[in-house]
């Protein structure tokens, strides 16, 4: 892997989902889960569903093509909108449509957006530090990009670092490999040395963009870098992350999995000494565009958990269906709480699509959220999924974690009883009931909760990095303004400005 091109070493050309998971077989990675290397992920339970539902985003390229692919001026053909360089407002509302969509199709993480905000925030940071520094880093950018379009790949995003010590700069750590940083150059490349980590979908991508996770100091200059990695790249480590309920992946049957078909994955991931070629650099030690870079990508990225109202949708649908099978469906404060249910799903929508929608041009020709609303969005996220289970909970009634195992249903003395007690409305056979309590607890407690809940508190940044945004945009002194005119106080010059 000595150059940019033979990075691509055997990376295919992806036209279908079957193709893609093809694709990520015999790679040989250094992959642990459970204390063992897995020789290949692929198969492995735990795994597959987390491929599952990052395949969805091909298979809903080809099926919906209108929503989930766009044109692309770069290589003048249609491309998946996961690798879309976004053109306009509309491009943006589009894309939150189709991670909407996604949502609704797999419960879950389903592992693209991180990859699509990075490439989007490229575009303009690139095109930035090129404009102040006389550098190459967009030409490299877009020719990567052609490549990635074609080939239709899976780009994953490495922006969080282990941080160690929270009060402390990067330079400032006990172990200087607690952020990612660059400990060699040479004519051809450079190397890093680092982990990334909670990498989403880290396993299931083709490439991993590493990238900085905060503002960076001068002193930090060997931590401001950005490049593009191969999975296959030498001197990568894969560590598995546990999800809760995992093992159930493992059991016969696909009733206790709650979702079995889809999961999401996150993985830390190791960079020991991994050398990058210097087409694959996209920022060496420009430390003043860290900062710029993250707040970039986070609107973008913020708007994106947009996603989770697609898991939002599957969370009142099962609400509703649980209710109707317990035959409590007609209760007015079961609607209630259903309308409750969609009032904050819906909620989280509008500020996404109102943040697409209000997206302006930046230098290098792409759009970009309006970040105000993009934090706003994912605030929202940060909260309201939490209500919703809450109340999917309510509805579900205790059984939902009191619920025997699919084999004590199996086995032919207590399989007759539990039959007979577990009876919901005497039309629906209980497993129904069993079904839907499952995927609850799945979305609520369970694997998929790491997606619906966890996630969307942490994942784009914790609360209070939205906060620190929203507290930079609110324009407070145009308010008092506002309000001291109406008011009628007269303006205090010596207050202007503060
Ligand atoms: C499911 C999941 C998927 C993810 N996927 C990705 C991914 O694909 N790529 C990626 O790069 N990252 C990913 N992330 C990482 C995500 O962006 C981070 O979790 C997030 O930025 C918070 O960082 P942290 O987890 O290290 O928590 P911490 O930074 O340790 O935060 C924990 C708490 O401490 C507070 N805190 C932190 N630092 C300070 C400080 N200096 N002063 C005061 N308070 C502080 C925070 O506000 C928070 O309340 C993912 C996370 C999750 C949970």
């Amino acid at each position: 892997m000595r150059t940019a091109t033979s990075s691509w070493d055997g990376i295919p050309v992806i036209k279908t989902g079957d193709d893609y998971v093809e694709s990520l077989r015999g790679r040989d990675l250094d992959v642990y889960l459970f204390g063992d290397r897995l020789v290949e992920p692929v198969d492995h339970p735990i795994v597959r569903p987390s491929i599952n539902a990052l395949k969805m985003s091909y298979d809903l390229a080809i099926a919906d093509p209108e929503l989930a692919t766009a044109h692309s001026d770069l290589i003048d053909a249609p491309v998946n909108r996961f690798l879309h360089i976004v053109g306009s407002p509309a491009d943006l509302v589009a894309k939150n449509k189709m991670q909407r969509r996604m949502g609704q199709l797999t419960g879950t993480c389903f592992q693209r957006c991180a990859g699509l905000d990075t490439i989007s925030v490229l575009h303009s940071i690139t095109y930035d530090i090129d404009a102040k520094h006389g550098t190459h880093y967009h030409a490299r950018y877009l020719r990567f990009m052609a490549e990635a379009q074609r080939r239709n790949i899976v780009i994953g995003a490495g922006m969080t670092d282990p941080k160690g010590d929270r009060s402390k700069r990067p330079h400032e750590q006990a172990d200087p490999d607690l952020f990612m940083r660059v400990v060699k150059r040479d004519a051809e490349g450079l190397y890093v040395r680092g982990a990334k980590a909670h990498m989403t979908g880290g396993l299931n991508s083709h490439f991993i963009c590493v990238m900085p996770t905060m503002n960076m100091t001068k002193d930090d200059t060997d931590y401001a870098v950005v490049g593009m990695v191969p999975l296959t790249a030498e001197g990568l480590t894969y560590i598995y992350g546990r999800q809760s309920c995992d093992m159930r992946a493992m059991e016969d049957g696909d009733i206790d999995a709650g979702n079995a078909r889809f999961g999401g994955q996150e993985v830390l991931v190791v960079f020991d000494d991994v050398f990058i070629p210097w087409e694959h650099v996209l920022m060496d030690g420009e430390h003043e565009f860290a900062q710029e870079m993250v707040a970039r990508f986070t609107s973008y990225h913020r708007a994106s958990y947009v996603c989770k109202t697609g898991l939002g949708d599957v969370m009142v649908g099962a609400a509703a269906s649980i209710a109707r099978q317990n035959g409590a469906d007609h209760a007015s404060h079961i609607k209630d709480k259903l309308v409750e249910m969609t009032h904050l799903n819906e909620t989280i929508y509008s500020s996404a699509i109102a943040s697409s929608h209000e997206a302006t041009q930046l230098e290098s020709g792409i759009f970009m959220n309006d970040s105000m609303l993009a934090n706003v969005c994912k605030h929202n996220v940060t909260r309201y999924p939490y209500e919703i289970s809450r109340l999917a909970q309510d509805l579900a009634g205790g059984l939902m974690v009191t619920l025997p195992s699919d084999a004590d249903f199996k086995n032919p003395k207590t399989g007759p009883l539990l039959d007979k007690y577990l009876q919901g409305r005497s039309n629906r056979p209980v497993e129904d009931r069993r079904r839907m309590l499952r995927l609850i607890e799945n979305m609520t407690l369970g694997r998929n909760a790491v997606g619906y809940l966890t996630e969307s508190l942490h994942g784009a940044g914790s609360p209070q990095a939205q906060r620190i945004q929203i507290l930079r945009g609110m324009e407070v002194d145009k308010k008092i303004d506002l309000a001291e005119r109406l008011a009628g106080i007269e303006a205090d010059p010596k207050d202007a400005g503060e």
